[in-house]
């Protein structure tokens, strides 16, 4: 089962994902961007004002790519659960708004690209914060990290959650760490429980 997290910059997924990985020792935690050279390359790029950001969108297609073959389809058919903090929907939701203007219909092309060979997540726990909130918690340090960009992010999941009612699940990412980190356990031991059945 393939578990991932999602929500805008500062929402609170990095510490729940902690958390988690303390409570379910036998899962796999992974992210995106990933630690390896390809997420290093996305890393520079995030921090390039100027990047070229269909240059940049494939930067992120390709740390996915290598992401899947290397670590998450290999644990998957290994039976084991794989929690990733970030994952295709980031994609489909933070580049369709840098690439406005550079292709039709943005959502609908990133998701085009992958959907050939990406793997779908089973669930996708969406933590829900106002865009301000999540600027102020991140620091504001780069250039996704801002309440305008991150409000366009923002109605880009809300299409992505309409769209997929049945594997998303929201959490309220306002309230504070200790109630958000027990919605999110809850909702994984739903999802094992659902899975066991
Ligand atoms: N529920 C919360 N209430 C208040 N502050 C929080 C909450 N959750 C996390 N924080 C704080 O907000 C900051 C960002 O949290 P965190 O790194 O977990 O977010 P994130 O969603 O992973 O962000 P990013 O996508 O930018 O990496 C941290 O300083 C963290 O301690
Ligand atoms: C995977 C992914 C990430 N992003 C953005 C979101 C953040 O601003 C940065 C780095 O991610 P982190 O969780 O703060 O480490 O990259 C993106 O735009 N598209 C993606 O696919």
């Amino acid at each position: 089962m393939l578990v991932t997290l999602e929500g805008l910059d500062g929402s609170g997924k990095t510490t729940v994902w902690e958390v988690l990985r303390e409570e379910f020792p036998e899962f796999v935690f992974t992210r995106e961007p990933t630690d390896t050279w390809y997420g290093e390359a996305v890393n520079r790029s995030v921090e390039d004002d100027d990047a070229d950001p269909l240059a940049e969108l494939f930067l992120y297609t390709a740390d996915h790519a290598a992401h899947l073959s290397e670590t998450v389809r290999p644990a998957l058919a290994d039976g084991k659960v794989v929690v990733s903090d970030r994952y295709s929907d980031s994609r489909y939701a933070y580049q369709a708004v840098s690439i406005e203007g550079e292709v039709k219909r943005p959502l609908e092309y990133v998701r085009g690209v992958h959907q050939p060979w990406t793997r779908p997540p089973d669930a996708t726990l969406y933590f829900d914060v106002d865009p301000e909130t999540g600027a102020a918690r991140s620091g504001a340090t780069n250039k996704f990290e801002q309440a305008a960009f991150l409000s366009q992010v923002q109605s880009n999941y809300e299409r992505l959650l309409s769209a997929e009612p049945g594997r998303f699940v929201r959490i309220d990412a306002s309230q504070s760490p200790e109630e958000v980190i027990d919605s999110a356990v809850d909702v994984m031991e739903r999802l094992l429980a659902d899975r066991d059945e």
